[in-house]
């Protein structure tokens, strides 16, 4: 049975995901937490695998090709790590998981929204994460971060009307769950990112409580 907490990252690249992981992951440490912390995709062996072959900007696969791909390696995560994670008892926080798959498959790539449900039903059945963290920046601002790190990977190297879609399609998920989903204004500077954060976990472990 599940008895621990699941909490995923998301956001267009550049938002300040992976910066914010940490200090979560810091801040339930402090509280005495067990936490483990893992990403999508990735976070098994296979997985990991497969996110070499999803991020390889010399791969070329077909739009449903890659959401499959997304969702196999989640399949995996899912059995290996998040289950048995939350079954221990423990706080398990993903930097992204099945939302990008909606955004970047469903607003990126165009793929059939209803597809992609039915693979989220399939491949989760009735788990969903207890909360998530959508960091919200226009796309220049994401680009601009993201060309200051790194050599681009293969969803980075995609133009700004990519992005625009993405994040289009993260906000009307945002809708759509409007209880689990916290949109998180990124564009600020990190400290405040970050007390919005803290904001979102308090209301959660508020919620815990009360139960
Ligand atoms: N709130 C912020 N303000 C300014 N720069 C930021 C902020 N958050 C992250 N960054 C910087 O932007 C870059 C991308 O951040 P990162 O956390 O790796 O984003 P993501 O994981 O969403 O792609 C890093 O250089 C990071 O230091
Ligand atoms: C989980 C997931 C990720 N992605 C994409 C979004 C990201 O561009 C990429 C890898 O995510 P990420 O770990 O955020 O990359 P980085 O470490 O470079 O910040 O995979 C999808 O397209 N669909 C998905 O379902």
């Amino acid at each position: 049975m599940k008895s621990g907490k699941f909490i995923t990252l998301e956001g267009i690249d550049g938002a300040g995901k992976s910066t914010q992981l940490d200090l979560l992951a810091a801040l339930l440490q402090q509280k005495g937490l067990p936490v483990v912390v893992t990403r999508e995709p990735g976070g098994t062996p296979l997985g990991e695998q497969l996110r070499t072959v999803l991020l390889d900007q010399s791969v070329t696969m077909h739009a449903e090709t890659e959401a499959l791909l997304m969702f196999a390696a989640r399949r995996e995560h899912l059995d290996k790590v998040i289950v048995p994670a939350l079954n221990d008892g423990s706080w398990v926080i993903s930097d992204r998981f099945t939302d990008a798959s909606f955004a970047y498959q469903g607003g990126g790539r165009g793929l059939n929204w209803e597809k992609l449900a039915l693979l989220e039903q399939w491949v989760q059945d009735t788990l969903q994460p207890d909360l998530t963290l959508y960091f919200d920046v226009p796309v220049e601002l994401g680009q601009q971060r993201v060309s200051s790190v790194k050599t681009p990977d293969r969803f980075e190297q995609e133009q700004k009307n990519f992005f625009q879609r993405v994040r289009v399609a993260y906000l009307r998920r945002a809708n759509q769950f409007p209880a689990r989903i916290q949109v998180i204004d990124a564009r600020q500077s990190v400290t405040a990112v970050s007390a919005a954060v803290q904001q979102a976990l308090e209301k959660l472990i508020d919620v815990i409580t009360d139960e």
